[in-house]
């Protein structure tokens, strides 16, 4: 059987950027635009140029670059109440950005007619109609109905007319909206259905959706319409957009193609770019990865529970839904006090311990001893390996601590300028060694010292950053008493790790996780300890 096509519109440069904290830089557009262009997306939404200066020029720039088959809409609304379509600036800025596409947006909702744009019902079917057909001289149209869903509810008949003033201006797509996110799948299947029966006088005409995510059902609603006859499905990566965001691209396609049976998107292409796409738009939107989201987040396919761990060795397929590879994912076994022999055997495998229950049981019981002093491995699997070895007893330190001492303050009262230095003496070998550093924070001095002591004993640490520093309060109950945890990120040319160190104090917890940092480092370069 063939599959029936389904067309991928995003949006995430227009309806994404409506969403609270995004602000994309033209480049930000362009390199998003051709991630989605490569990824294979049907049509991308680039902005609405009657808008702002970045959009028209996004529009000019994207131009100079070959999309392949993608087509890149300019999105605005109809004209204005009572001035020509020709006349009125929104449809010259959308005809001036020299489009393929133009998608226009109109009201369907009398209750918005009448209330918002304060016209007659009559005026509001004029403007659309107008408007459709003025830019069908220049481009194909895809029309959007605002509020589809609120306005068939209101007053159905009145509904369905704006379709067919935008269907006889000649768009060739209705893409109905579904504005407030308010509406289950049941209606929109409902509703949906009607309004493709109602047009069947337009054979030319298709039909889209546009959902949003105010009552979390963006996804689920946008299937919905597939199934009664959808064919172009709109939506953002990652789901950013306008209050609670659209529907995320990333799960309706994964959905599509392989959950439901009869569907096809990216023109059949693989879904393995999805995990780096939805990373990129992230960090480039400078917004923090959902752990948690489906298909693509970083959790999507991590295994905790003991049991889960356990079964998933057996057969991946006990505890998850699809193979992760599909959509560019991996599965990821986490360490916790939830965990039981089958995590640390999976985690640990390099030290060959899938045998040794014994070990298996140490080690279990020393991850449950530090996690109730407020340790968590989940993120540090430099200090887990580093644990691992300690257990085994082939753990040779490549260095010693003997004391440190941290100085943190202003220079004058007047300059106010915050200073930090670190004093630090460990013994390398048969040495004691003593240093100072100074750094932007006391920790930054900590490691300055550290690394300077131990560079002539040790130049493999050249090559060795660190890269993240979080730090979490464990016990909230005591205040600024409570205990810390500090996850340091480190990264050479070949890995990053991460490493943990709980305490107290801030600065004790930090050297903790920066020593483990550099063992770690120099026990996987199996570097011989200074004598
Ligand atoms: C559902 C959606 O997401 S639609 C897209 C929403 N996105 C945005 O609004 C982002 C971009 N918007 C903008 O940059 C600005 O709002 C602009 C340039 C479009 C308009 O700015 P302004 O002229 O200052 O108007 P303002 O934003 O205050 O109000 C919207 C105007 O558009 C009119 N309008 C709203 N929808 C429509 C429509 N579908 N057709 C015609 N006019 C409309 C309103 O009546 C109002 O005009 P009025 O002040 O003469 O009554
Ligand atoms: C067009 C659009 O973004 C909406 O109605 O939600």
């Amino acid at each position: 059987m063939t599959s029936k096509p389904i067309h991928i519109y995003d949006t995430t440069l227009r309806d994404g950027s409506q969403g609270e904290g995004v602000s994309f830089s033209l480049n930000d557009k362009l390199q998003i635009a051709l991630r989605l262009a490569e990824t294979g997306v049907d049509f991308i939404e680039g902005g609405y140029p009657l808008s702002n200066e970045k959009d028209v020029a996004f529009f000019q720039e994207i131009q100079e670059h070959d999309l392949g088959d993608t087509q890149v809409c300019a999105f605005g609304m109809t004209r204005r109440r009572g001035v020509d379509a020709a006349d009125d600036p929104g449809m010259k800025a959308l005809v001036a950005a020299r489009t393929p596409v133009i998608t226009v947006v109109g009201k369907t909702w009398d209750y918005h007619a009448t209330e918002v744009l304060r016209v007659s019902l009559e005026e509001n079917l004029a403007m659309i109609g107008e408007s459709v057909q003025f830019l069908a001289g220049h481009s194909a149209v895809i029309y959007d109905a605002e509020h589809f869903f609120d306005g068939y509810r209101a007053n159905p008949d009145y509904a369905l007319q704006t379709l067919r003033a935008a269907a006889s201006g000649g768009a060739t797509v209705m893409s109905l909206c579904d504005t407030n996110g308010g509406s289950l799948p049941e209606q929109i299947a409902e509703i949906t259905g009607a309004a493709i029966d109602s047009l069947r006088d337009y054979p030319g005409v298709t039909f889209g959706i546009h959902c949003h995510n105010d009552s979390e059902l963006a996804v689920a609603n946008s299937l919905a319409a597939v199934d009664v006859g959808a064919t172009q499905v709109q939506g953002t990566i990652n789901g950013i957009g306008e209050r609670c965001g659209n529907a995320d691209l990333i799960s309706v396609m994964a959905n599509l193609a392989l959950k439901k049976k009869g569907y096809s998107v990216l023109g059949g292409r693989s879904l393995q770019p999805l995990t780096e796409l939805s990373r990129f738009v992230y960090e480039t939107a400078n917004l923090q990865w959902r752990g948690g989201q489906p298909f693509v987040g970083q959790s999507a396919f991590a295994h905790k529970g003991g049991m889960h761990v356990h079964a998933i060795n057996k057969a991946a397929s006990t505890y998850e839904h699809i193979d992760p590879a599909l959509v560019g994912n991996e599965r990821r076994i986490l360490v916790s006090e939830l965990s039981g022999r089958s995590n640390i055997v999976a985690v640990a495998n390099k030290h060959s311990i899938e045998d040794d229950r014994e070990i298996q049981d140490k080690i279990l019981a020393e991850v449950v001893r530090l996690e109730n002093q407020g340790f968590q491995f989940e993120n540090a699997g430099g200090s887990f390996d580093l644990l691992i070895k300690r257990v085994l007893g082939t753990f040779t330190p490549h260095f010693s601590p003997i004391k440190y001492r941290v100085v943190a303050g202003e220079t004058s009262a007047d300059e106010k300028d915050v200073y930090a230095e670190a004093i630090l003496k460990i013994r390398v070998g048969d040495q004691d060694c003593f240093n100072a550093a100074e750094g932007h924070g006391p920790v930054n001095a900590l490691d300055t010292a550290l690394r300077e002591t131990l560079l002539p004993s040790y130049p493999q640490l050249r090559d060795m950053r660190l890269v993240d520093y979080k730090v979490r309060v464990v016990d909230n109950g005591a205040g600024t008493a409570a205990s810390t945890r500090v996850n340091i990120e480190s990264a050479d040319h070949h890995e990053s790790w991460g490493t943990i160190g709980v305490s107290d104090n801030i600065i004790e917890a930090s050297f903790q996780a920066l020593i483990d940092s550099v063992e770690y480092k120099l026990h996987k370069e199996n570097v011989t300890p200074a004598t």
